[in-house]
Formats: C-alpha cells, sequence, structure tokens
C-alpha cells in the first residue's frame, strides 16, 4: 500500500532563540520556540506588548541575525546559509506585510506591485498583469496611478498586500498589518487579506492583538515568556 505523499511543512523552527542586551541587563526575548506551518495555513500569533512577536517574524523572515536554534523555510535550513542565499530564500518564499506600507512614494500603486516582480525576473508583461489581477482582486483597479500619498490608509495597506503576494509567496509574514487603521477599515481590510492569502494558497502568519481577529485564522498561539502556547 503506497503512503500519501508528506506535504513539506513551509515553515519549521526549533528551539529558537534571542537575547538582547541593554544597559548590561540580558533579556531573553526567546527562549525556545518551535513552530511548524503546513502548506496554506493560516496561524494568528497573539501575545502582549514586548513579547517578542516582531523578533519571531524577523527571525522567520531572514531579516536579522543573533538568533539560536534551527530556522527551516519550504524544506532548507536557513540558519547556516549565506547572506546572498538568504536573500534569495526570502525573494522566493516569502512576503511580507507590516503595520505601516513602507510603499515607495514616488511610484504609483501598480508599479509598487510590479517592480519585486521585476526584481525576482518576470517580464514587465507578465509582473504587470500580475498587478493588475491582485490590485483589482482588493478592488483597487480604479486605483491603479495612484501614488501611496493619492491613497487612504486603507488603500494603501491593499496595496501593501497586494505587494507582498506579487511573487507568489510560500508564507506571508504579517506584523500587525492593519494596527494603524481604524476598526472597521481594519476589519474590512483583514478579511480582504485573509480572502487573498487563501485564495492563494499561501501559508501566513499574523501577529495581532486582537483577539476577534486571530480567532478568524487556521490556529492561534500565544507567545508568553518566551515561549508558543
Ligand atoms: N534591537 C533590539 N535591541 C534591544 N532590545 C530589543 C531589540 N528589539 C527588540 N527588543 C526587545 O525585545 C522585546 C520584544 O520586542 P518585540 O518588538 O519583538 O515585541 P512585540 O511582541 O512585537 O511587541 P509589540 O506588540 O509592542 O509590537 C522587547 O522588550 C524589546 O524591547
Amino acid at each position: 500500500m503506497s503512503e500519501a505523499p508528506v506535504r513539506e511543512a513551509v515553515v519549521r523552527i526549533e528551539g529558537l532563540t534571542r537575547s538582547f542586551e541593554q544597559g548590561g541587563v540580558t533579556i531573553d526575548v526567546l527562549r525556545g520556540v518551535d513552530l511548524t506551518i503546513g502548506p496554506g495555513e493560516i496561524v494568528a500569533l497573539l501575545g502582549p506588548s514586548g513579547s517578542g512577536k516582531s523578533t519571531m517574524l524577523q527571525a522567520i523572515g531572514l531579516l536579522e541575525g543573533g538568533f539560536g536554534g534551527r530556522i527551516e523555510i519550504a524544506g532548507t535550513h536557513a540558519s547556516k546559509l549565506g547572506s546572498n542565499a538568504r536573500t534569495a530564500l526570502r525573494r522566493d518564499h516569502l512576503g511580507f506585510v507590516y503595520q505601516f506600507h513602507h510603499l515607495l512614494p514616488d511610484f504609483n500603486a501598480r508599479e509598487n506591485v510590479v517592480l519585486p516582480q521585476l526584481v525576482a525576473g518576470k517580464s514587465r508583461e507578465e509582473a504587470e498583469e500580475r498587478a493588475d489581477e491582485l490590485l483589482g482582486a482588493l478592488g483597487l483597479a480604479e486605483r491603479l496611478s495612484h501614488r501611496p500619498s493619492q491613497l487612504s490608509g486603507g488603500e494603501q495597506q491593499r496595496v501593501a498586500v497586494a505587494r507582498a503576494l506579487a511573487n507568489r509567496p510560500r508564507l506571508v509574514l504579517a506584523d500587525e498589518p492593519t494596527g494603524n487603521l481604524d476598526e472597521a477599515t481594519s476589519d474590512r481590510v483583514l478579511a480582504q487579506f485573509l480572502a487573498l492569502v487563501r485564495g492563494e494558497g499561501s501559508a501566513g502568519l499574523v501577529a495581532t492583538h486582537n483577539e476577534r481577529l486571530a480567532s478568524s485564522m487556521d490556529r492561534v498561539l500565544r507567545l508568553s515568556e518566551g515561549r508558543l502556547a
């Protein structure tokens, strides 16, 4: 009898640790975090302010060094890679959404979604088609030529969502993705974000303070005292 194929985890971390030195005092922010996220799974990361949610996302996003433990992204052990290989792994498999959109101010909505695709080697035609598809799905078909300053906060954040998904990442890391929006806009943008991530088949790890929004995700994790529960 043949066994069902094992679906490779999108991210697997084991024994993740991170400490910071401040004024001669060592703070152990992450004290041995273990986590596996499967393909297409959307996971909420809850925890009080200062519990280490952003630090954990930075580790998984391969954005910073200084971490102990093992981080595997799409089957590749990332911790020991050189900086070029880490950049390639990040570019090929990960998408990011932050609390503030970090869009390029001099480029319009469409170009902000096109540019990361050109960097990843897509043709301009292909990149524009993909940008229009994503921005259209997010209700921004009439805003393609607007620069970030000409968009509302919710619209800016939706462009940031489209940009994060542009290269079809296996995993989207979102750090308080709607944290700077009012409650009604935040709910709407988060619902659209989750629907799009699901539709694309990407996995997600979403740091948030909002229990209600977290409960709409596949799994809820709580970071406390440097560990996950
Ligand atoms: N570069 C750094 N140097 C020193 N301490 C740091 C650094 N980055 C984070 N910390 C400390 O690590 C702890 C966790 O910070 P982190 O930003 O990960 O928390 P968080 O759970 O994301 O908080 P919030 O919900 O407020 O965004 C905090 O006590 C913070 O002061």
